[in-house]
């Protein structure tokens, strides 16, 4: 988001009294140099072996997302780490000194908010069990890269990145002894500010933690947007289909469903980002799905600060509805998987709560612990796994720029071969790669504006470090 005057415009929604002192938290190396911590963080695991008996596994399946303070002391360095994300809220070259002060300025009202929902958000709590869950189906589902073992990473809050990935290698994976993981994110539908962000920080720690490992560095694939996957939208449909069933039957035909997503600034939305569009076809998805039985409209919610945001605004189409005398309506988070501060404090308690009419608006469930949702997530991460998509080879030239700092362009799958793609904009230097990777489907740029996405969807600009993932069924490599 380009913010013309940032620290103002962000604290907009903290109160003059919500101005207290910003406790900061120790540094992520400081912690990690915490020998305690650092146990803590290792589970004694054997090393990987890709064994003589034909397993591949083990596999480590990382569920990324963005995370959210799980106490009230952590909404803080949760703040904190958010406002450093030029992905995210890119200030420039202030970000470092901005974006702190954003953060403190910002944490004693957030904080109230995490208190209100019972003193953290649940995502690390629902991240931890969908993903163990899933990988126990996975044991079963797919014996032959089993054991699978779970790992979560947020971009913002603990367990971050770096943790994660120190605890893959304590745990065996990689550092000479090879090993598969793939990153799974956690947001259906793919955003720069988002998913995107995530991989360029995982891209980050794998040059730190094992940039100069010449063999036997872990072999990372990324699974980056799963927006209709058919047991994501039964699952959704099912939850509306529940609330449906509580309004008397006379009324049920009429009630309005409101997917409610988090909105995305609108020159986020200018320079193409796919998340818009990719929320509307999980929405035409579930519409699909429930054969059209209700009105419906998609609606955006928790834009920051006074820029311009996609709209329409949730609280506004609520209040527009209720104006008209339409009081029946369920609200659908339709971009998140489990729940969080959006749901609990700002649909349930703003939305819902200030309404007037709590006995007639509802909420459909968040995914959570749905056992429909979970078996789609072993479902998207076992075909992912039975492509054969597997990384073949790795370039890059890394030495110059450091890919965390920019935005980068992650493609999706193209019909024999998968390329994932780091870039930062212009350092020149973009050559014959820039060729081979024209033959691929390119589907999305990061960072960029129009103008400088050429026909494959790719940035005019440096490429950093390009993985292969080629199909192993016919051999075809791509690089
Ligand atoms: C798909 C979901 C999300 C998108 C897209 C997204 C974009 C986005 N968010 C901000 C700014 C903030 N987001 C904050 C919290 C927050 N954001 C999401 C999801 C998406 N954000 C969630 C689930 C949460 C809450 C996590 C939890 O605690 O449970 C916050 C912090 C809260 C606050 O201060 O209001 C900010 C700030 C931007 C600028 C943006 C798009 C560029
Ligand atoms: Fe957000």
């Amino acid at each position: 988001m380009a913010l013309r005057n940032p620290l103002n415009q962000l604290s907009k929604r903290a109160s003059p009294s919500s101005i207290s002192k910003f406790t900061s938290t120790p540094t992520l190396s400081s912690r990690l140099r915490n020998g305690d911590q650092l146990r803590t963080l290792a589970t004694v695991a054997p090393p990987v072996t890709q064994d003589s008996t034909g397993s591949k596994g083990p596999t480590a399946i990382v569920f990324m997302n963005m995370g959210g303070p799980s106490t009230t002391a952590e909404v803080g360095s949760f703040l904190s780490n958010l406002f450093a994300d030029a992905d995210l809220i890119p200030l420039g070259r202030f970000q470092s000194y901005l974006g702190p002060l954003i953060a403190k300025r910002r944490t004693p009202k957030i904080e109230k908010q995490y208190a209100e929902i019972g003193g953290g958000s649940p995502i690390r709590k629902w991240s931890e069990y969908q993903s163990a869950e899933m990988c126990k189906l996975l044991d079963k589902m797919s014996p032959e890269t089993a054991p699978h073992k779970p790992y979560v990473a947020f971009r913002y809050a603990n367990p971050l990145t770096e943790e994660m990935y120190n605890k893959l290698l304590a745990d065996g994976f990689g550092n000479g002894k090879g090993g598969r993981a793939i990153a799974f994110t956690q947001y259906p539908q793919y955003s720069c500010s988002t998913t995107g962000s995530s991989l360029n920080e995982l891209w980050k720690w794998r040059q730190r933690l094992e940039g100069k490992q010449t063999t036997g560095a872990i072999e990372w694939s990324v699974i980056d947007r799963w927006p209709v996957h058919p047991g994501l939208t039964e699952a959704l449909a099912r939850n509306i289909e529940d609330q449906l069933a509580t309004y008397p039957e006379e009324r049920r035909k009429d009630v309005v469903l409101l997917f409610s997503a988090h909105s995305l600034p609108m020159s986020v939305v200018n320079r193409g980002d796919p998340y818009p569009s990719e929320v509307a076809a999980t929405v035409y998805a579930v519409m699909q799905r429930l054969n059209f039985s209700q009105p419906y409209r998609l609606v955006w919610q928790s834009q920051v600060g006074p820029q311009p945001w996609l709209g329409a605004q949730t609280s506004d189409t609520v209040t527009a509805y209720i104006e008209k005398g339409q009081k029946d309506l369920i609200l659908i988070p339709v971009a998140f998987t489990s729940d969080h501060i959006e749901t609990l404090f700002e649909l349930d308690n703003e939305v819902i709560g200030e309404s007037g009419h709590k006995d007639t608006i509802k909420r459909a469930e968040s995914l959570n612990g749905n056992p429909i949702f979970i078996q789609a997530l072993a479902d998207i991460a076992k075909s992912h796994m039975d492509s054969g998509l597997i990384i073949e080879a790795e370039k890059a030239d890394r030495k110059k720029v450091n890919p965390s700092l920019h935005p980068g362009v992650w493609s999706a799958e193209s019909r024999r071969c998968r390329v994932v793609i780091v870039t930062t904009s212009h350092h020149g230097q973009q050559g014959e790669m820039h060729e081979v990777l024209a033959e691929l489907r390119i589907w999305h740029s990061c960072g960029a504006d129009a103008d400088d996405v050429d026909s494959a969807g790719l940035t005019k600009s440096t490429i950093l470090g390009i993985v292969y993932l080629a199909s192993s069924d016919d051999g075809t490599r791509t690089g």
